[in-house]
């Protein structure tokens, strides 16, 4: 068995380059960033005054000075700039030519066409040409747009981005005993959950998820959810990985000519992982215990859906203190449904006592999975752990 590093580098390896694609500023909300051009713009595109008040010059304080002008936003004053002078300026107005200050109307009397500054502000409220950006600047590739991205690649005048063609991920579930939820269930059913849960994750890590008819534990009909599988870019299936006489994911696959890379990872819950190509398209074949297939697609899918667009692969971990003391660990590393909550320094993490891989209530109750590397000596409350946060 491979560890968990060894089995992330090799699944992300499967990655295809991302796929080009232009689409408008509207649209680009949460997509993979691939290329924006640089602007021709620098902003603020002239000296700016962020006060409404008087463009005025320090060497002139206090005054009295004559009015003898008006900028507003839009509307730049054309005159040329005189010593005892002030222009009447308004927020966002072009601060005119040998004007070096604004002063902010309340601290200013005035009397007719005369001004006198009562108390100079600290500062000279004007926003430098280029403080924002300048002429040149690109947004670096390799993030998700954001809505303040999406303001700054307007603000930089560029109606249309390049990003990474949303990579469309086939779901396969495989089991005798599932049905579609909704229906009533017979001797022996259970509701098919997983392929949902999947979806959810594939479309939160910027991929189309498309949920195909569940397959029956035949090689026929797994065969024929491969098939239906081949025009995605990744097929995910879940459940028949383990080696039962009816787990038949990885000999159906094998006999489509998968390029297996691995199958088993010494991870807790997940191990009956599988990974490999086939005709070019990256496959991952999960287990099927529903913690189990979260965890590897969580561990393993996102990252490579991530790695698709071109975007970091993996979650930043987070450091949290242990709640209670927990014994060593065993030979796989260990994925722990957990609770973060807020400690004195670092959060404070409390594993669920029931690590079973089949309940789903207590992942949907979990902040975290904290992670416990293969061989972990027993842990004392207090010491700092490492966490994976699940989205909320
Ligand atoms: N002799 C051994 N038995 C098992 C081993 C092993 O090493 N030796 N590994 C166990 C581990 S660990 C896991 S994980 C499971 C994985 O098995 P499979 O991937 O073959 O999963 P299934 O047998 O198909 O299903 C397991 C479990 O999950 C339920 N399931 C399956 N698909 C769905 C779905 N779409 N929605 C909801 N629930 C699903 C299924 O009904 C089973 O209860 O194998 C262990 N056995
Ligand atoms: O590894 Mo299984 O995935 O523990 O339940």
């Amino acid at each position: 068995m491979i560890t968990v590093a060894e089995a992330l580098a090799r699944v992300l390896a499967l990655a295809p380059a991302p796929t080009p694609e232009a689409i408008p500023l509207a649209e680009a909300l949460g997509r993979a960033l691939l290329s924006a051009p640089a602007t021709q713009l620098s902003q603020p595109p002239f000296d700016s005054a962020a006060m409404d008040g008087y463009a005025l010059r320090a060497a002139d304080l206090p005054g009295p000075l004559e009015v003898i002008g008006e900028a507003a936003a839009g509307r730049p004053w054309k005159g040329t700039a005189r010593p005892h002078s002030a222009i009447r300026i308004f927020t966002g107005a072009p601060v005119p030519p040998g004007y070096d200050r604004v002063e902010m109307q309340e601290n200013v009397l005035r009397e007719g066409a005369q001004i006198t500054v009562r108390e100079p502000s600290r500062g000279t409220h004007i926003r430098a040409a280029g403080s924002d950006f300048r002429a040149g600047t690109q947004l670096a590739p390799g993030r998700r747009i954001n809505a303040a991205d999406i303001g700054l690649l307007a603000a930089m005048n560029l109606p249309d981005v390049t990003v990474a063609r949303r990579p469309v991920v086939a779901i396969l579930a495989s089991g005798d005993e599932l049905v579609l939820p909704g229906t009533p269930l017979t001797d022996g059913q259970i509701v098919s959950s997983n392929d949902l849960a999947i979806a959810a994750l594939v479309a939160e890590a910027g991929g189309i998820p498309r949920i195909l008819p569940l397959a029956r534990d035949t090689e026929e009909s797994l065969r024929a959810g491969f098939v239906a599988a081949a025009s995605a870019d990744l097929l995910v299936t879940i459940g028949g990985a383990s080696v039962g006489d009816h787990d038949l994911v990885g000999r159906v696959a094998a006999g489509l000519g998968l390029e297996r890379q691995f199958y088993k990872v010494a991870m807790r819950p997940g191990k009956p992982l599988l990974a490999g190509q086939l005709s070019g398209m990256p496959m991952l074949g999960l287990p099927g215990n529903p913690v189990s297939a979260m965890a590897c697609g969580i561990i393993f899918m996102q990252p490579l859906i991530r790695a698709m667009q071109g975007l970091p692969p993996e979650r930043p971990l987070l450091r949290a203190r242990l709640s209670k003391a927990l014994p060593a660990e065993g030979p796989r590393q260990h994925y722990l449904r957990a609770r973060l909550s807020e400690g004195d320094d670092l959060p404070l993490v409390s594993p669920f006592d029931d690590q079973d891989s089949a309940r789903l209530s207590l992942l949907s109750q979990a902040d975290a999975l904290m992670i416990r590397p293969a061989a972990d000596p027993a842990r004392a409350a207090g010491e700092i752990m490492l966490c994976l946060p699940l989205s909320r």
